[in-house]
């Protein structure tokens, strides 16, 4: 059952704009607006970014409220909306209007940029080429990786050597997606230092061996229009790494999220914020106790709609496994997970791409 009420996400969009009118410094009661049955919670995590590079950052109490709303969100829901986050909203409008402009150029404009197994799976891939569970997800994209040195990883990591590929229409483009980059790796770093705190542990748990070197994955999607029925943009699953930062369009809802209850709960846009959930590999650090969700996307909307979604990963050959602090704190959590308790990343990723493409040929 989808649980979608028009009134709600009335009263949510007037509620956002009261506040951003009346108060410069927004702050949002999460109780306020969702009961996290119907609705995603959202947090207002504006402490957490000004006191990150505090070493008492744990003292402040903005700070605490946060941590306490992240813990909550985390063990309810597992996403959330960020606001406060210190990335302009002209920014992350710009990337999507960008998006927009890629997605609308020629079939052979777009073909010039191609994804193939041989140039590491990066590049443009036609709607249909990508599959979730066996099936044809309705979703054309552009897949960018953090570049891996030659050899680096040995075979586990040529598969996903090669180059990010641009085109230069629009003009900017491939500058304004760095820089964006940078600051979504910032922001993913610093909510990382929150959960790590959350989990009563200190603020840079996550700072280890497994994370020194973060690899990163950036999906540029585009959902077609439709014009009746629901035709699904991308099937269910959880996503692979520890943080995603999803930035959609404002006018249409298309993600649906899985509820503790099973219902797909509508992630309805709210303007200038992220969607912030967790990957697989924030379940097996955290022993389980924060685990992944199950997300699906269908725009039943006439209109195209995108989502530019980062994620934010460990190091490329991190041997991901529960932490000590957190196995001692919350032993036999992963015991009842369906995740694995223990893998190399970097391999569990290409798994995953490979799957996904595995009806990709050399030069189709
Ligand atoms: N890097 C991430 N998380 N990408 C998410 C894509 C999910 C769908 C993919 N076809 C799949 O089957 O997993
Ligand atoms: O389109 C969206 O809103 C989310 C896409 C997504 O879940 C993914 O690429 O992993
Ligand atoms: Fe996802």
């Amino acid at each position: 059952m989808v649980i979608y009420h028009r009134e709600l996400k009335q009263s949510l969009h007037t509620y956002v704009r009261k506040k951003s009118k009346t108060c410069s410094n927004i702050s949002f009661d999460i109780e306020m607006v969702t009961d996290f049955k119907s609705l995603l919670p959202l947090i207002d995590i504006s402490p957490l970014v000004a006191k990150c590079d505090d070493s008492d950052m744990a003292e402040d109490t903005g700070v605490v409220e946060v941590v306490q709303k992240l813990d909550k969100a985390f063990r309810d829901v597992g996403f959330f909306y960020v606001i406060g986050h210190g990335i302009s909203e002209a920014l992350i409008n710009k990337v999507k209007e960008m998006t927009h402009q890629f997605f609308q150029l020629p079939y052979e404009e777009k073909l010039k940029i191609k994804i193939t197994p041989a140039g590491g799976y990066r590049g443009y891939q036609r709607i249909g080429v990508n599959f979730t569970s066996g099936i044809q997800d309705m979703h054309e994209a552009i897949d960018c990786y953090r570049e891996l040195k030659q050899g680096k990883f040995g075979d586990i990591g040529k598969v996903l050597e090669g180059q990010n590929q641009w085109l230069r229409n629009p003009q900017e483009y491939k500058d304004v997606m760095e820089e964006y980059i940078k600051l979504c790796t910032d922001l993913s770093r610093y909510i990382l230092r929150g959960i790590s705190l959350a989990l009563g542990g200190l603020p840079y748990e996550f700072g280890g061996k497994m994370l020194r070197d973060p690899f990163w994955v950036m999906r540029i999607i585009g959902y077609p229009g439709v014009n009746q029925g629901d035709v699904i943009g991308c099937g269910a699953h959880t996503d692979y790494g520890l943080l995603t930062l999803i930035n959609q369009d404002d006018d249409k809802t298309a993600l649906q999220v899985k509820n503790v209850d099973g219902d797909w709960i509508p992630a309805i846009p709210i303007p200038g914020s992220f969607i912030c959930n967790i990957g697989d590999m924030l379940t097996i650090l955290t022993n389980g106790v924060y685990e992944s969700t199950l997300h699906k996307v269908i725009n039943n909307s006439p209109k195209f709609r995108v989502c530019v979604a980062f994620f934010y990963e460990t190091n490329f050959d991190a041997e991901v496994e529960p932490l000590d602090i957190f196995k001692e704190k919350y032993p036999r959590k992963l015991v009842t997970s369906q995740i694995a308790k223990r893998v190399v990343y970097g391999q569990n990723l290409i798994n995953k791409v490979q799957a996904t493409f595995a009806n990709l040929v050399e030069n189709s």
